[in-house]
């Protein structure tokens, strides 16, 4: 993507020799919200955390990813600092476990803005006041003054977004922000996540294996499947003519929207654990639609349609009788 604000290329990560990205490809445009979906421990999560330097000593990493043409795999660590929390925020699903018990929130957001922006004493705390307003704190002044265990989740969740907020960032990765929360604060969330990108600007990168979220909230999404992008276009196209067969079959498994229930379709099979990789296409073993071209090596990331990319040597909508494998340049 000519000028993205965050491009990841051949991005590989493995634990103790154990694949677990296998060349991740995606690229974030500015104040672009993109979705990141697939099953769980298809590297949706390690994907981040290699790209901002968060994964243990033992992992072993590759490949590229760029802030603006910065470096930041094997960067020095006060650069990763830098980035960390400021261009670039991340926030997970469980805000409790992120949050420090013993420290009243006001403090840790301050604390924040201290690293981030150089505030201290009553401008950082009038700050703090500021942002937990922004993400809908209410009573944000007598807050600041609370424990996290005195708050529920959904607010514990406003104050990590306040604290990612702290720095100003031009991308805010969220992880599975929502998953630990009940429905109806979820919704909120999501709403609050898409309104600060409207008024802030920033990209959002939503972590999710709940396609109905990310409908709601993202234009683009990027399906991976076993350490792969498998599938990347608008939300759109996705939902209406999704190319690989995984993302056909992550459609087809959707409760329908109306009409008659209907049993939810599940894909057969498991992710291939990481020890007995395919040679070929990971999902291969599982896909209805495989002949022996996929068995030879993993198909690249290559157009289908404009601005749709699938790694499938088969993509498309109907299922094919004898299918004649789609040519892609050597
Ligand atoms: N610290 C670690 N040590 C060893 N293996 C790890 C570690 N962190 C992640 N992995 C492995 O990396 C793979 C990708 O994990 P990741 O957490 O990125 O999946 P995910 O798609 O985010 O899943 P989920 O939706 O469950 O969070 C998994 O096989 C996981 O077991």
């Amino acid at each position: 993507m000519a000028g993205a604000l965050v491009e990841i290329r051949g991005l590989a990560v493995s634990f103790d020799g154990l694949p677990a990205l296998r060349g991740v490809d995606l690229a974030i445009g500015r104040g672009e919200a993109v979705a990141l979906v697939g099953e769980s421990g298809c590297g949706k999560s390690v994907t981040w955390l290699a790209a901002l330097g968060l994964l243990p000593g033992k992992a072993r990493v590759s490949g590229s990813v760029t802030l603006e043409g910065t470096e930041l795999i094997g960067a020095p660590a006060a650069t990763l600092d830098r980035v960390r929390g400021g261009r670039v925020a991340m926030i997970f699903q469980d805000p409790a476990s992120s949050l420090n018990p013993v420290h009243r929130i006001g403090r840790q957001i301050a604390e924040a803005l201290r690293l981030h922006r150089g505030l201290h004493g009553a401008a950082a705390r009038e700050e703090a006041r500021r942002l937990l307003d922004q993400v809908g704190m209410p009573d944000a002044r007598r807050r600041l003054d609370a424990y996290p265990h005195e708050l529920s989740g959904g607010q514990n969740q406003r104050v990590m977004i306040a604290m990612a907020l702290a720095g100003r960032p031009e991308l805010l990765v969220a992880d599975e922000p929502t998953t630990a929360l009940d429905v109806t604060i979820q919704a909120q969330i999501l709403e609050l996540l898409a309104e600060i990108r409207r008024d802030t600007g920033m990209a959002l990168v939503l972590v999710s294996h709940d396609l109905g979220v990310v409908a709601e909230t993202c234009e683009r999404v990027c399906v991976m499947y076993a350490g792969r992008v498998v599938e990347e276009t608008t939300a759109e196209r996705l939902f209406a003519s999704p190319a690989h067969p995984y993302a056909r079959g992550l459609m087809a498994a959707l409760p329908p929207m109306e009409g008659p229930r209907r049993p939810l379709a599940a894909i057969p099979g498991g992710v291939p654990e990481p020890w007995a990789m395919p040679r070929g296409c990971a999902f291969a073993p599982r896909c209805p639609r495989r002949g022996t071209a996929c068995e030879a090596a993993p198909p690249p990331l290559a157009e289908v349609a404009p601005a749709h990319r699938a790694a499938c040597l088969y993509p498309g909508a109907a299922a094919m009788v004898s299918p004649a494998p789609r040519m892609v340049p050597a």
